[in-house]
Order: structure tokens, then C-alpha cells, then sequence
């Protein structure tokens, strides 16, 4: 199986991942997909007697998690994607199913029904479609399951209690996670891994092949809902550059209740075999079942309207370290929170609400508690930490964007407006105030580090023996760059301003890598001797006259079949996607974002040739070309 064309056919389609569990964000994001994530309000509460089989029950809840964030997101959030994804990950052990522990002696009641025992992990996947047309939501639901089979060794009361205080059971279904400290529980697993994990990608990838690649006509089944036509629409999907946009549309007789479940579909059994492929669509509906008119209020529109208090809301929160507050602590009640952090009550509980109805905090009957995603993105010390760009978002970007009318009128950056200095005495401002420094290393950092991994991976580099990575800062990247290539030794160039503020941002614990840091200006300074050239988020902000310095030094450097690495976000050939890029445009500096011919006319210019451009999935893409050899 050709994976990578599978995953490709969701590069530019908002998808959506319906899940607050940290564990399948990572094994999406590792390979590569693009993913919002808006973790599902379903509660996992369908009857499970009422389901013939374990995996049912996981399907059929997969289904509602993704059903019930298609639906908030078209109506409420008031944007649609294109995909989304739910999962539900169960353990089955004497016909019971286990999900995830309520307390330290429910964990114990499940690790000791499952201790010398060999049980079963099923995941329900549901992969739904979306569409809105006419203001009516269109969805097309693919589900299917993965079981793999677990078997624990003999454990002893004070092992098991140890693991139980070792707090790691607590949010993973049969209470144990296969991936750390519960893995020396088990004596084998048959199956696939990752579907313990939580999400089983081979099937995944499988059923996605099925969507886009599908097999001809006659070899397809299709589920048949008791009053839901069965409808065979996927083959629109298949033309290489397919959006949602190409559904076909079809009438079907299911009903949404107010929450987006579709109630013919709720109870019953579904996808009995997981090669089974399910499609229907389904027409928003209100409580009464009637349709709701066309000429209600432009849900797309709305939400554009109220991005800004929902950017702001998580600008402040991380400002007064709510996330941070809350990490690792029980849920806490808005006026303890608010009398901690020297806040007013009714603010902070109007911030705390805000907070969870984006998904960032989860608000139960005892208080707020941090999300998963909050934990791993949102507390400052975190290693995937975007604690640093949601602060230079807010103390810089958002001023910015403030003025963003004069700066379309005048058609240039509105430091004066937004700051009171011009733009070059707020770049002098970055290398004198430490704290602005900090602040702005902090956010490149966060930003580095969270796609280092797509970018060093996106081409085999393996060919090369040195790097230098220009502009590097804190050296994220090169030290991904020296994780995934041993061989490679990695010299980050920058000003000695940053190499001066480094130390902080170094990874911990691990043995001196071969990363070296050189201080200098790349308009001005030699540049160290490399066999690959690395400009990362560098182009996009310089001005053309500035980028002809630069690439013309690189290329002069640059020894024939010498490389240079560009990591940028890279636009489509309209220039209108991916809008991060776009709307970072916005922010009017001197220098512009590119699409791929952009980039391959740009480098070409400077001697470099065979350009390949890789779109990873992530925020940064990478464009590879090679220095011109002589007999060229
Ligand atoms: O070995 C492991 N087994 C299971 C897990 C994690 O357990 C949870 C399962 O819970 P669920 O499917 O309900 O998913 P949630 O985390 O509640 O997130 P949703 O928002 O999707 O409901 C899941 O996180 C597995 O990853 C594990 O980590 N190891």
C-alpha cells in the first residue's frame, strides 16, 4: 500500500481530529496530517447491553464523537470541515467492556480482571465527510474497527498498586497505557500496536485508499441503514485533487436531534464487518425536524466574526497561566483558580467557561481541569509548549492586527501605530530588551520544534555530512536534524544577540549532540562551510533585496552538488491556501509568502536546480534544490 498518496488526499481539506486524546494526535501527526483538533462533547454513555458485540459499542461511539463535532462546528462554531475523525478505544475482557477508570479503585478493579489474562483492545474509528450546501450539513460516514489481543503477565497486588499511583491509568481505556510504564504488563500483543495505543493507522490508511482508490463498482458493499438508502458516492472522492466539494448529494430519511446525533444510527449496530463501507448524508435539521431555512445567518461569516474573542480568550488565559495553574492538579473551582492568580471571580469563571466551550478546559461538576492538548500545547515548560507564540501573538501580533485597516490603506507594517516605533527601531528593541528576546526566541522555538520532525524527515538527507542552519535561533530543527541523521553534524548561524540566549532552550538529559552554534549576520558574515544550506521561516520575511543578498551568498558558497533546504509554509497556485499563510501575509512586513513555482523560479535564479517541493502536512512545508554542477 502507497501510503503517502493516501495521506495526501487530506493535505488540503480542513480535517479534523474529534479527540482529546493526546496519544492519537501524535500518531496523526507523525505521519504527517494536517489536523485541527476539537475534542468531541459526546458522552460515553450509550447502553452497552444494547450492543450485540464489544466492538459495536466502540463504533457506534466513534461515530457519535464525530458526529457530535461535525454538527457543534457547522452550527455552533460555525465553521465546516471537510473531515472529521472520531475514534473510541475499549478493552474487553469477559464480555465486559472497560473504559477508562473513574478513580484509583475503579483502575484497580480493571487491571485486576485483566491480570494473566489475555483480553481484547478494540478501537471504533469513524471517518465522516462534511459538507455544507446550503446551509445544510452533508455528511458521508465510514466506520470501522481494528481489535488486537493483549495478554498480561501474572502481576503482583503491590505492582499493580504501584503502577495505579503512578497516576498513568487514569485516562486510558482498561486503565493501562501500552505506550510507557504499562508496557511491562504485558506479556504479548497480537495485532496491530498503535490500535492499543488508541488509534490503528494501518487500517486507516487501508480504509482512506478505499475512499479515494476505490475498487470498481461490483466489489463494493454498502451497509444498508433500515431507512437510510444505501448510497454509493465515494467515487468523487477518487480525482486526485477532490475536495469535499465533490460529493454528490443524495436525499436520505435520517433525522439530527438538537446535538447533531443521528438518531436512526444511534442505537443500532453498525459496520459489522470493517471492510464494510458506510455512506449516507445527512440534512441538518432542527428539534421538530423541519429543515432550517437557507436564509439563516451565514454560519462561515459568524465565525469569522467571533474569532477574535476566541483568539483573545486563549491569548489571555495563557497570559495569567491558567493552563499552567491547572497542570497536573484535580479540577479547581473558577474561585480558587481566581483567588491564586490575584484575578476577580466572575472574570475568571466568564474566562473559565470561554475556555471550555473552545475545548481547552474540561468544566465537570467539581471545576476545571486542563485538557489533555492543554496540557501537552498550552503550559509554558511543556516540550510541544506554544505557551511562547501565543504570548508574541498577543503582545505583538494582535497590536498589529489591530491597525489592520491603515495598514491595507497605506499598504505597510504599522509598528508606529501599534508600538509607537518605527519598524527598524523595534527590531533594535528585539536585541535590547531581554524579555522581548526571550519572548521571541521562545515563539520561534515552539514553532520549530513542532514541525522539526516533518521538515528534517520530508527528504532523505542522509547524503549529507554538514549542515548549517541560517538563522537557526535555538536549534530546534538541528537537533531533530542530528536525531534523525547521526552522520550529520549541524551548525545553527545567527546573531550573536540569540546565540547569546540559547541555553535555556537546549534539550535536557541527553549527551552533547553534535550541534555547533556560530554567530554572525547572514547578510554580512561568511557563512560556514556545509554540504546543506538551511533557511528556515527565513525567506517570507525578508524583502527582495535582502533575499538577493542571501540566496546569492548561499549560492556562492555552495559547492556544486552542494543542497539548500527552504522550510516554508508553501501557498497553492491561487495564493489562497493555506490561509495561516495567507492571513500571515497581513501582517505587512517587507517580504511575501510563495507558492511552489514561486519558490522553484526563486532558487533556479540563484543557480540551484532540481527543486522538489514537499508538502509534509504540517505548518512548514520543505522545498529541496541542489547548487548547479559546473558541466550544467
Ligand atoms: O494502551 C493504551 N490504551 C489506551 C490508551 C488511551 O486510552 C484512551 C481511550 O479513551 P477514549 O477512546 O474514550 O478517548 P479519550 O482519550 O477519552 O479521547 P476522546 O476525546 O477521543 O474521547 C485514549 O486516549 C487512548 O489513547 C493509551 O494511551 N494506551
Amino acid at each position: 500500500m502507497a501510503l503517502h498518496p493516501v495521506l495526501g488526499k487530506l493535505v488540503r481539506k480542513r480535517v479534523v481530529l474529534a479527540s482529546a486524546s493526546p496519544r492519537r494526535q501524535e500518531i496523526l501527526t507523525n505521519v504527517g496530517l494536517r489536523f485541527e483538533v476539537v475534542p468531541s462533547w459526546f458522552k460515553e454513555t450509550l447502553e452497552k447491553s444494547s450492543f450485540a458485540a464489544p466492538y459495536e459499542y466502540a463504533v457506534e461511539t466513534a461515530k457519535q464523537k464525530a458526529l457530535e463535532v461535525a454538527n457543534r462546528m457547522h452550527v455552533k462554531h460555525l465553521r465546516t470541515p471537510d473531515v472529521v475523525i472520531g475514534a473510541d478505544t475499549i478493552v474487553s475482557v469477559d464480555e465486559q467492556i472497560l473504559e477508562k477508570p473513574v478513580d484509583k479503585q475503579d483502575a484497580y478493579r480493571m487491571l485486576s480482571r485483566l491480570n494473566g489474562k489475555e483480553h481484547s483492545v478494540f478501537t471504533g474509528v469513524a471517518i465522516i465527510h462534511c459538507r455544507s450546501k446550503d446551509n445544510q450539513l452533508e455528511m458521508e460516514i465510514t466506520d470501522f474497527y481494528e481489535e488486537t489481543k493483549v495478554k498480561f503477565s501474572e502481576l503482583s497486588e503491590e505492582l499493580l498498586w504501584e503502577y495505579i499511583h503512578s497516576g498513568e491509568p487514569m485516562d486510558k481505556a482498561g486503565g493501562y497505557g501500552i505506550q510507557a510504564l504499562g508496557g511491562m504488563l504485558v506479556e504479548y500483543v497480537h495485532g496491530d500496536f498503535l490500535n492499543v495505543v488508541g488509534f490503528p493507522l494501518n487500517h486507516f490508511c487501508k480504509k482512506l485508499a478505499e475512499l479515494y482508490y476505490p475498487p470498481s463498482k461490483h466489489n463494493v458493499q454498502h451497509k444498508k441503514y433500515d431507512s437510510i438508502p444505501s448510497v454509493d458516492t465515494f467515487e468523487n472522492l477518487s480525482d486526485g485533487e477532490s475536495e469535499s466539494s465533490n460529493f454528490t448529494e443524495h436525499k436520505v430519511a435520517s433525522k439530527l436531534d438538537s446535538s447533531g446525533m443521528d438518531s436512526s444510527a444511534a442505537v443500532h449496530t453498525s459496520g459489522k464487518s470493517s471492510a464494510v463501507r458506510t455512506g449516507f448524508t445527512v440534512p441538518l435539521e432542527n428539534q421538530n425536524g423541519v429543515s432550517q431555512s437557507p436564509s439563516k445567518f451565514p454560519s462561515k461569516i459568524l465565525e469569522l466574526m467571533d474569532g477574535f474573542r476566541a483568539s483573545k480568550a486563549l491569548f489571555v488565559a495563557s497570559k495569567l497561566k491558567i493552563f499552567d495553574h491547572l497542570k497536573d492538579k484535580g479540577p479547581m473551582k473558577a474561585v480558587d483558580i481566581a483567588n491564586d492568580i490575584g484575578t476577580s471571580v466572575c472574570g475568571t469563571e466568564r474566562l473559565l467557561d470561554a475556555c471550555a466551550s473552545l475545548g481547552l478546559l474540561e468544566k465537570t461538576p467539581q471545576g476545571y481541569s486542563n485538557t489533555d492538548s492543554a496540557n501537552t500545547f498550552l503550559t509554558s515548560d511543556g516540550k510541544y509548549s506554544l505557551h511562547g507564540y501565543i504570548i508574541h501573538s498577543n503582545d505583538h501580533l494582535w497590536p498589529l492586527f489591530t491597525n489592520l485597516e491603515s495598514a491595507v490603506k497605506e499598504g505597510g507594517r504599522q509598528n508606529h501605530r501599534a508600538f509607537g516605533k518605527k519598524a527598524d527601531d523595534l527590531f533594535k528593541d528585539y536585541y535590547h530588551s531581554q524579555e522581548v528576546k526571550q519572548r521571541f526566541m521562545a515563539a520561534m522555538h515552539s514553532i520549530a520544534h513542532l514541525t522539526a520532525r516533518d521538515v528534517a524527515t520530508a527528504f532523505d538527507l542522509s547524503q549529507f555530512k554538514s549542515a548549517c542552519d541560517l538563522g537557526g535561533c535555538t536549534g530546534a530543527l538541528a537537533h531533530e536534524l542530528v536525531q534523525v541523521y547521526p552522520n550529520l553534524k549541524v551548525t545553527v548561524f545567527d546573531l550573536p544577540e540569540v546565540i547569546a540566549n540559547i541555553s535555556y532552550f537546549q534539550p535536557s538529559g541527553q549527551h552533547p549532540a553534535p550541534v555547533t552554534f556560530v554567530s554572525g549576520d547572514f547578510f554580512k558574515d561568511n557563512l560556514p562551510e556545509a554540504d546543506l544550506y538551511i533557511l528556515s521561516r527565513v525567506l517570507h520575511d525578508w524583502p527582495d533585496e535582502k533575499i538577493h543578498v542571501l540566496l546569492s551568498k548561499i549560492s556562492a558558497v555552495c559547492r556544486p552538488g552542494s543542497a539548500l533546504l527552504v522550510a516554508e509554509t508553501v501557498l497553492d497556485e491561487q495564493k489562497t491556501n493555506p490561509s495561516v499563510a495567507v492571513l500571515q501575509s497581513l501582517s505587512m512586513t517587507e517580504g511575501k509568502q510563495r507558492s511552489g513555482s514561486e519558490y522553484k523560479q526563486l532558487l533556479e535564479k540563484y543557480g540551484f536546480t532540481d527543486v522538489q517541493i514537499k508538502i509534509t502536512g504540517n505548518l512548514l512545508d520543505a522545498v529541496l534544490c541542489f547548487k548547479k554542477s559546473l558541466s550544467l
